[in-house]
């Protein structure tokens, strides 16, 4: 979808900024470009909607070379999600964001009926905030409004800069996991600029690790975590690799156990006589609809009733797919032995519990797969423990 052909960019002053560059990224996939300050990211972004023209070589879009293509034209097909989202002022949160569905002169109606559903696939409410003014809105609101700025036009190429870089690392990470769910529904050929590897990671199909106007690796999170191609890919990656690999790996159904589990309407004797036999101190509550409800444990079935009396409401579960990572800060956040998991399509089906030592298994699965990909001498095999100690 898009392809980079040696280029160079050098600017007047004599800095190479990107030397040589030839990269691919394939159509609906997410690629980050991560490196740290002055390596070039920004300055390969810039060439794709023609902000800054390459020196030598050509970059081609769906087969066209971009330099034959007319940049007001280019830009149409290119959404550009930038840190300073650069909303105006003086226009309400539903006008900025049908400002490109405007300047294509489709009619007002239509525009702003786009850029309601727009807002509503971000996650803001457009009766709510579709009449505000971008001061109104918090920092991480104004982020999403740029989001759906950048979609209104529906392009099927998005360039983001640094565009979740200013908002604190808790609305980021939201940011992110939210951005990740409406890149798996509008499916766009995105390049995503950052100069954290964590972000990097966890958004990318694959990440561009850039040295000095030049990438050093280009792959698979995975596989850039698991085998640095160079020294300084090591480095760039850091000591804490395991941990960011938890970020990688979802949580697979074959992760998880099975413990007993129980119904709303179930007495007490029966929970009782189920938990001793099969030798729990707990077990899951679910509904009459095999939905999650909560849990209860051997203290509790002590009385007479029903469980529904004394079961406790689930305090938090994941989806299957979730990053062990986000199981792992789950468990700690609220002090929990295991976490429950349901199936993705949140209708809460009950699937089974992670708990650590599954985690950790987890953790070796990813390793392992990675292991038979790549020499074994590179491999570190890093436990939880030592994750939990970092
Ligand atoms: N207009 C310019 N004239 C001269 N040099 C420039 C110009 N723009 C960028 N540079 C230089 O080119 C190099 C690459 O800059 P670029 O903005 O692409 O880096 P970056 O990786 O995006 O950095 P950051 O993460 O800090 O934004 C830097 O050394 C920068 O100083």
């Amino acid at each position: 979808m898009i392809r980079f052909e040696h280029v160079t960019k050098r600017y007047p002053d004599g800095t190479t900024a990107v030397d040589d560059l030839s990269l691919e990224v394939g159509a609906g996939e997410l690629v980050t470009l991560v490196g740290p300050s002055g390596c070039g990211k920004t300055t390969t972004m810039k060439m794709v909607n023609r902000l800054i023209e390459p020196t030598e070589g050509r970059i081609f879009m769906d087969g066209e070379d971009i330099s034959t293509v007319d940049p007001v034209q280019l830009r149409r097909r290119i959404g550009y999600v930038i840190q300073q989202v650069g909303l105006f002022p003086h226009k309400t949160i539903l006008e900025n964001t049908a400002t490109v569905p405007h300047l294509l002169g489709w009619p007002r109606g239509k525009s702003r009926e786009r850029a309601a559903e727009l807002l509503d696939l971000v996650g803001l409410d457009p009766s709510v905030h579709g009449d505000r003014y971008p001061e109104q809105l918090s920092g991480g609101q104004r982020q999403r409004v740029g989001v759906a700025r950048a979609l209104a036009a529906d392009p099927p190429v998005l360039l983001m800069d640094e565009p979740f870089g200013a908002v604190d690392p808790v609305v980021r990470e939201h940011l992110q996991n939210e951005f990740l769910k409406l890149q798996a529904a509008v499916n766009k050929t995105v390049l995503f600029v950052t100069h954290d590897i964590e972000e990097a990671v966890r958004l990318g199909d694959r990440i561009a690790v850039y040295g000095q106007g030049t990438i050093e690796q280009f792959d698979a999170p995975a596989a850039v975590l698991g085998a640095p191609a160079t020294p300084y890919v090591a480095d760039f990656v850091g000591a804490d690799r395991g941990l960011k690999r938890l970020s990688v790996t979802p949580i697979e159904e074959g992760d998880l156990e099975q413990p007993p589990v129980l119904h709303l309407d179930d007495q007490l004797r029966t929970a009782a006589a189920k938990l001793s036999k099969e030798g729990a101190r707990w077990a899951v509550v679910l509904d009459g609809d095999d939905n999650l409800h909560g849990w209860i444990s051997t203290e509790q079935t002590g009385s007479s009733g029903t469980v529904r009396e004394h079961a406790r409401r689930m305090e938090a579960w994941l989806p299957v797919g979730a990053s062990l990572k986000q199981a792992f800060s789950t468990m700690l956040q609220h002090d929990a032995g295991w976490i429950a998991v349901i199936d993705r399509e949140e209708t809460g089906r009950f699937l089974g519990v992670l708990t650590p030592a599954r985690l950790h298994e987890a953790l070796r699965r990813s390793i392992d797969a990675d292991a038979h990909a790549i020499p074994r001498t590179e491999v570190e095999l890093e436990t939880v423990a030592q994750i939990a100690a970092s």
